[in-house]
């Protein structure tokens, strides 16, 4: 991560350096960032979309732009790993195992992403779990695990209980590169949704987050991860509590639009809604009508035209939900039509 004190914010030899936008020199007085992948220097008002303020907080050391990319290394596509696992719950049918059957399986880690044509590693756990017979209690009864598919490169298990087998599946690089796997728009979102406050909408959040890959990126793939559960198993096992606060507010500050679904009553995702609003972010919430329920009035009183939309929807509703709301929040002056594979926020 890059931190305003390592982050260059303005060549310290003027003339040294042209920005990749406008091909012009940046100099000690312009306002200017340095890329973290090519470390080439790029004018803020070159379509950076960082304001002036936010400048001022970067050189103060105020806030934090990590990974941040020119406009050069932006445009260079995106292999985003995300969508391309949620096309693919047959991995779960790929494991072949006699007497046992896969009880879950993580998504994999919906942040990675590598560049398209690249060999990538990426690992998911696994958890199976064998119905033995009552007289069948060793561990080494519990047959090898294989993957059968080319897509798994690789899979290995331990036990960790006599009926139990939990590990890690390794995939190498298979996928196929395609238009809905590539997303180099700019536009990041953080997408809210209730974890310890109950986690029975969790299937449709994946499909949320899928949806939004279509509009940018999703900074908290985490919150539709079926593994995080509201007893906090798995996040709150590798992260404290305080650690989970830091890195969401974080990337809160960090995204351009929050989209929260509502309907489960979450302290958690209230409190993000606040957040997000205080600090000025494009938000959309999201609440499906329940009998004898009414969203909080901290909610749906909030509404503001273009900045905070609360849209009550069934689920068949999001496409058309969704592309309302970045149009309207996140128009482009400069172009008539809207691609959102290319989006930069301004
Ligand atoms: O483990 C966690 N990880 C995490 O990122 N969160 C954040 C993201 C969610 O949008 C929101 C959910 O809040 P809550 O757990 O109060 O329902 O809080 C919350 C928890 C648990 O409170």
């Amino acid at each position: 991560m890059t931190t305003p004190s390592h982050r260059s914010v303005r060549p310290k030899q003027p003339a040294a350096a042209l920005c990749v936008v406008c091909d012009r020199v940046v100099t000690g007085h312009h306002h200017a960032l340095q890329c973290d992948h090519c470390s080439r220097w790029q004018h803020r008002l070159c379509e950076t979309g960082v304001s002036f303020q936010d400048y001022r907080r970067l050189q103060r050391g105020e806030w934090e732009l990590p990974d941040w990319r020119c406009a050069l290394c932006l445009t260079a596509p995106d292999f985003n790993i995300s969508s391309s696992v949620h096309q693919e719950p047959e991995v779960m049918e790929e494991l072949h195992a006699p007497n046992l059957s896969v009880t879950s399986i993580t998504s994999l880690d919906a942040r990675h992403e590598v560049q398209a044509d690249q060999e990538f590693n990426i690992s998911t756990s696994f958890h199976v779990h064998q119905e033995l017979d009552e007289d069948v209690m060793e561990e080494e009864h519990i047959p090898d695990v294989s993957l059968t598919s080319s897509m798994s490169s690789d899979l290995h298990y331990e036990i960790t209980e006599g009926r139990e087998a939990q590990g890690t599946v390794a995939y190498g690089r298979t996928l196929a590169r395609n238009n809905r796997s590539i997303m180099p728009s700019n536009l990041k979102i953080y997408f809210s949704g209730s974890i310890r406050g109950g986690r029975s909408d969790v299937d449709l959040y994946g499909r949320l987050v899928e949806q939004l890959g279509k509009f940018g990126k999703v900074l908290s793939p985490f919150v539709a991860d079926k593994t995080v559960t509201d007893a906090s198993v798995h996040e709150g096992a590798a992260m404290t509590d305080k650690e989970i606060y830091d890195r969401d507010l974080r990337l809160i500050e960090e995204c351009h639009a929050v989209v929260a679904e509502v309907t489960q009553t979450s302290l958690g995702v209230g409190y993000e809604v606040g957040q997000a609003k205080a600090l000025g972010k494009k938000i959309l919430c999201l609440y499906r009508p329940q009998p004898g329920k009414l969203l909080s009035a901290m909610i749906r009183g909030a509404e503001e035209k273009g900045s905070f939309v609360t849209r009550d929807y069934k689920e068949e509703d999001l496409p058309e939900i969704l592309e309302e709301f970045f149009t309207e929040c996140f128009a482009r002056t400069h172009k008539d039509s809207l691609d959102w594979t290319t989006y930069e926020p301004m």
